[in-house]
């Protein structure tokens, strides 16, 4: 077992135990999004498939409309229309036009549009105050190539991928397995919300927390309940657990007598590490029980939280073969000093805004009071303000922020 690592080194060792799922599923469209594609997808089709018009007006032959304008107009016969989706059945010839709409296919032997707004309609004649222009030609293929790739394995599907694939032809995708992760919390104390609180207990707010987490990072959460501050107790709610792809615990990581999680993993599994040089967090533990990874989260609901995003986050990112990075991290001018956390690097809890006159183009306070039990904290803050070893961070200078919340 190794002890007191930087987090640089216990997120290293954390992703070699990682192995990336390589069970697919099909998912209908609908429901695609912020699945992890599992495999390469070409176009099925050319789009547009043909050239078409991308106003509405009349489509000519561009030599026959030259010099047009208000004063002298050109004079078209028009010979027909096509609305998009019925393509125009004959050839417009020289001296002619076809009524289009946005979308038609171009019909053949025009080879130029000119918008409505630049004509004016005499029966069956058609005046042109402006040349008509292949500009509003969107030419085949303009967007998709067939046989082409344009999502790859490992991408995230956000809005405009599962249009993209949509326009590609794909009416289902082939997705990642979502990875299953048990939660486990620990702790006598620990009482269901709706439940009456007992004197010294705690609401459990890890299991909505970090379960929450956990399906924002594209995990699956199966729930093993509370295990009571007892070895056996615990064993079996791990027995229990069916096919886990990632353990996760809450609570009984730390020093004292009751911390049961790591010493049933020191007698009976494995511990990777104990204990990282951060605040919060720091009595984080990482090893096997029966062959799945398990991350021992510390009990206290700010440290549960931040260490699950530093290290359960990236770790099921793995596993799902994601491409993207877990988290962003950006530069961000400090509104309110932040304390040092002595030998060990600090991720306190921040409000990040955006701020373009600034260096980095943010700004960024503290929420207060960074104590581990205050969760408030947690609800406040979008970021994680890193301070290394040793440093405090006085107010103008520049730190690094992890962002912890999308919508940033
Ligand atoms: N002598 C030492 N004591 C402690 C140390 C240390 O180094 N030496 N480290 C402290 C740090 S840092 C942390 S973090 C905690 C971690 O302790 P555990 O992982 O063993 O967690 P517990 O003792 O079970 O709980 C800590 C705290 O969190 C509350 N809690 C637990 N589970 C939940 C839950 N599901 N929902 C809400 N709140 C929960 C629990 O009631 C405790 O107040 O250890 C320090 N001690
Ligand atoms: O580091 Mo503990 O996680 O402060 O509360």
């Amino acid at each position: 077992m190794r002890q007191n690592l930087t987090p640089d080194e216990a997120l290293e060792l954390l992703l070699t135990h990682a192995e990336p799922i390589t069970e697919l599923e099909t998912v209908p469209l609908e429901a695609a999004l912020g699945r992890v594609l599992g495999a390469d997808l070409a176009s099925q089709v050319d789009h547009p498939d043909c050239d078409n018009t991308a106003v509405d007006g009349y489509a000519a032959r561009a030599a026959d409309t030259q010099g047009a304008t208000r004063e002298r107009p050109v004079r078209l016969r028009l010979i027909g229309e096509a609305p998009a989706g019925r393509p125009f059945p004959a050839r417009v010839g020289p001296g002619e036009a076809v009524a289009v709409y946005t979308g038609a296919p171009l019909p053949e032997g025009a080879d130029a549009v000119v918008r409505v707004e630049e004509t004016a309609r005499d029966g069956d004649t058609v005046l042109l105050f402006a040349p008509a222009s292949p500009k509003d030609i969107r030419p085949r293929a303009e967007d998709l190539e067939q046989g082409q790739v344009y999502l790859r394995k490992g991408e995230v599907l956000s809005p405009g991928k599962v249009g993209l694939a949509a326009a590609m032809g794909y009416p289902r995708l082939p997705v990642v397995r979502r990875p299953r992760v048990g939660l486990l919390v620990t702790g006598d104390e620990v009482v269901e919300p709706g439940e009456a609180l007992p004197y010294g207990g705690v609401y459990n707010a890890n299991r909505y927390s970090v379960g929450a987490l956990v399906r924002e990072a594209g995990g699956e959460v199966v729930y093993l309940g509370k295990a009571g501050d007892d070895r056996e107790a615990l064993k079996a709610r791990l027995a229990a657990a069916g096919p886990l792809d990632l353990l996760l615990t809450s609570g009984g990581v730390s020093m004292g007598a009751y911390d049961l999680v790591r010493r049933l993993l020191e007698e009976e599994g494995r511990v990777h590490f104990w204990r990282v040089s951060i605040r919060p967090g720091g009595p984080l533990l990482f090893g096997e029980w029966r062959g799945v990874p398990l991350l021992g989260l510390p009990g206290n609901p700010v440290s549960s939280m931040v260490t699950f995003f530093l290290f359960g986050r990236p770790f099921l990112f793995r596993l799902l073969g994601r491409v993207d990075a877990p988290y962003r991290r950006v530069r961000a001018v400090a509104e309110t000093p932040f304390k040092d956390a002595g030998a060990r690097t600090a991720f306190w809890r921040g409000v990040l805004e955006y701020a373009p006159e600034a260096p980095g183009g943010f700004r960024v306070r503290s929420v207060g009071n960074q104590s581990s039990g205050v969760l408030r904290s947690m609800s406040e803050a979008n970021a994680l303000v890193v301070v290394p070893p040793g440093r405090r961070v006085g107010v103008g200078e520049v730190v690094e922020a992890i962002v912890l919340r999308p919508e940033l």
